[in-house]
């Protein structure tokens, strides 16, 4: 299966930039979105001024809000609506799908019944299509302005790696293979946890040496977690991890980090989400990790901690009081288990 035509499922900054790459590499593309005023922007002066303004968007790609014709001639549709509508979204094309259309989730996200990440969803709705993840350091706005950016495209059907490294390989964009769908999923859902600390430790205005332990820590604790739930804890060095997680903890242009940086200045979450206007998937993921971690024993201080600021009103200070006083650890506990400290 070549790919021909592409179908990019979503209005929002992501998709606009997957859809984009795709018609920069003459790639027959429709982007499916809810706007209609949208849409026409993009058809008729080819931008996105909702979610990418500025950004001239290639000529060629058209958008719809005709959901069944968008994907109906597709031969791999783009999945990249936030997580809490991918299940209702994909349900409402699935029986018009042949088994040769492949599917490929760029959400960074869990569902909260089952603890499912999106390729299990996709697999669950279209068993007999073939699944990928697309996931790394790719903050929508810059990639749309055409900065060099990389990312990964994990599937187990090898073939699907490779038509979609086609496809959306350019000069602006690399695109490296994994087979290790579940931790380069896992990677890009759990590193929007650490970006809302990271925005914590900025708005504090604590040092660089705070930073790095954060963003460090953050890899271990995310690895902990991957290798509780079975995924290999060597994706988490590739760019899907360690990547996604450094540019998501350090850039403003994370909407995970200002959200944690606005709740660090003060701001209620209600209103760090409000004046956001675009999707933070770690809000609802840090819900649903704590609850993992709880049920399955694993040791998780800075999603704990981040929590009690989130949802319970405890004061960033304090909690990173805390974690500093908290029992001696490993560096690295697949080098040093903890029981051996
Ligand atoms: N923006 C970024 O830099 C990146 C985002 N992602 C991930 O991509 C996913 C989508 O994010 P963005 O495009 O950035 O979000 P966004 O907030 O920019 O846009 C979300 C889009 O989905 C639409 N939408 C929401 N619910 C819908 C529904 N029920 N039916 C139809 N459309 C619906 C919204 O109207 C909006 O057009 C998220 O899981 C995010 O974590 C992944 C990589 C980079
Ligand atoms: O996933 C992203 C970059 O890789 C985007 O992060 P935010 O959703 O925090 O903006």
């Amino acid at each position: 299966m070549d790919i021909q035509r592409a179908a990019v499922i979503g209005g929002g900054s992501f998709g606009t930039v997957v859809a984009n790459i795709l018609a920069d590499n003459q790639i027959q593309t429709v982007q499916w979105m809810r706007n209609e005023v949208v849409a026409s922007a993009i058809n008729t002066s080819h931008t996105n001024p909702d979610y990418l303004p500025g950004v001239a968007l290639n000529p060629e790609l058209k958008a719809t809000t005709d959901l069944l014709a968008a994907v109906k001639d597709a031969d791999v549709i783009f999945v990249s609506v936030p997580s809490h509508s991918v299940r209702q979204v994909v349900t409402s094309f699935a029986a018009e799908l042949k088994p040769e259309q492949a599917l490929i989730s760029t959400t960074k996200g869990i569902e909260h019944d089952g603890f499912l990440l999106m390729s299990q969803v996709l697999a669950e709705i279209c068993p007999n299509n073939p699944v990928g993840v697309l996931s790394g350091p790719n903050l929508a706005k810059e990639i749309g302005k055409r900065e060099l950016a990389a990312t990964v495209i994990a599937s187990e059907n090898s073939e699907l790696r490779r038509n979609v490294q086609d496809a959306l390989s350019c000069s602006y964009f690399r695109v490296y293979a994994s087979n290790d769908l579940y931790g380069v999923e896992l990677g890009g859902a759990l590193k929007n946890i650490y970006a809302i600390v990271s925005g914590f430790v900025a708005a504090l205005g604590m040092g660089e040496n705070t930073k790095s332990m954060i963003i460090t820590r953050s890899l271990a604790e995310m690895s902990r977690f991957a290798v509780a739930l079975g995924a290999n804890p060597l994706t988490f060095l590739g760019l899907a991890g360690v990547g996604d997680l450094v540019v998501t903890c350090m850039s403003p242009l994370s909407r995970n980090y200002r959200v944690g940086y606005a709740i660090g200045q003060g701001k209620t979450l209600e209103d760090a989400i409000k004046e956001l206007g675009e999707v933070a998937e770690g809000v609802n993921t840090l819900k649903y990790v704590r609850a993992r971690a709880i049920e399955l024993d694993i040791y998780m201080p800075l999603v704990m901690g981040a929590y009690e600021i989130l949802f319970n009103g405890a004061q960033p200070k304090d909690v990173a009081q805390g974690l500093m006083t908290g029992d001696y650890a490993s560096d690295v506990e697949f080098a040093l288990p903890k029981h051996e400290i």
